[in-house]
């Protein structure tokens, strides 16, 4: 029937044109992504890939598509992971109790292991397998591997609310890092290899440490004098007293936000991390929502990266 042909031609020329419109959509979104290519091209990128933000399947396939782009176009990207989650869901069904003091894991002789095996095990081989699976060739890595992260037990003090008397906090096998075999990381600098790096420390006298994976990956950042840090984590930013994102954060505003109760919890840690990560010479640091698909393509490809951008005087 000629007038039920014209028709469906019409349909079909009007459902190409929408297609059309899509694909050329996408190729200038690529075309925009150019600049920054070149910018970062060569350079070396910190992720750190928090625990909240691996927990969906769909976001982590994501994420590892992301990393494997990056090296892909000549960015050298270095992921250091957490999960905190993950061991909290390790240690219940194990009935270990544990707690946290000042947003770190009060970590015993028992714990240590368990922690160990969770990070340097089923996780870091889950984000391996994820990148590789995305084309990638990832390499896990734990602090232990190629003396990568030296540690030394966190020493902390607290201030008595009582007596104002500083006391000592013992956090167990909590450690602090103390030195990167950065080597290690920059003889992948020029393969196709990505390392992803579980947060568990050593010393000389053998003990193994569990180390906050956002001060892990600020001491990696810091070694490498990586041109960004990128902190994954589960809220759009830094926020302020009205929960407005603060897009830019001067050390000066961070030490004022800290100070008032703005920032408070684990954003102190993540802030102060970010902050030491820009004195050891990293360019800057953002801290942007591990919630959001391709987080990661919007901070580096895009004019619209979403999340708190904190850098050096010299400027990003
Ligand atoms: N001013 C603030 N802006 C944003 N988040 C804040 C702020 N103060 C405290 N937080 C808390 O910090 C959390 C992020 O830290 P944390 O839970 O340690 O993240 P992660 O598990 O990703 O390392 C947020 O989920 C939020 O509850
Ligand atoms: C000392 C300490 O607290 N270590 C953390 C290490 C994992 C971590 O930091 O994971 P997220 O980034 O997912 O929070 C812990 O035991 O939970």
């Amino acid at each position: 029937m000629p007038t039920f042909s014209r028709d469906l031609k019409i349909m079909l020329q009007k459902d190409l044109a929408a297609e059309r419109a899509v694909w050329m959509e996408k190729a200038r979104t690529l075309s925009e992504a150019l600049p920054y290519m070149r910018r970062f091209a060569g350079q070396t990128i910190v992720v750190k890939y928090g625990g909240h933000a691996m927990g969906d399947p769909e976001l982590a396939r994501l994420f590892a598509r992301d990393i494997v782009l990056l090296k892909q176009v000549g960015i050298h990207p270095v992921v250091v992971h957490g999960g905190g989650p993950q061991i909290k869901a390790m240690l219940d069904r194990l009935k270990i109790q544990s707690e946290f003091v000042h947003g770190l894991r009060v970590t015993d002789r028992e714990t240590v292991d368990i922690v160990e095996m969770v990070l340097a095990g089923s996780i870091n081989k889950q984000i391996v397998q994820n990148i590789n699976q995305a084309g990638g060739f990832a390499v896990g890595l734990s602090g232990k591997d190629g003396n990568l992260i030296r540690a030394e037990r966190l020493s902390r003090t607290v201030k008595d609310p009582d007596s104002a008397i500083e006391k000592a906090l013992d956090l167990g096998f909590v450690g602090a890092p103390r030195a990167i075999t950065s080597h290690i990381l920059e003889s992948f600098r020029d393969s196709d290899i990505i390392p992803v790096i579980a947060p568990i420390g050593f010393d000389a006298e053998g003990h193994t440490y569990n180390i906050n994976a956002d001060t892990a990956a600020g001491a990696v950042a810091g070694a490498l004098k990586a041109t960004r840090l990128l902190m994954l984590t589960d809220v759009a930013g830094v926020l302020d007293q009205e929960g407005n994102l603060v897009t830019d954060l001067t050390t000066e505003d961070a030490r004022a936000l800290i100070a008032d109760g703005t920032i408070s919890g684990g954003m102190i840690p993540k802030v102060e991390t970010c902050l030491a990560a820009i004195r050891e010479g990293v360019k800057a640091a953002v801290i942007l929502d591990g919630r959001v698909q391709h987080a990661v393509l919007l901070e580096i490809f895009t004019p619209g990266g979403a999340g708190t951008l904190m850098k050096s005087a010299a400027g990003a």
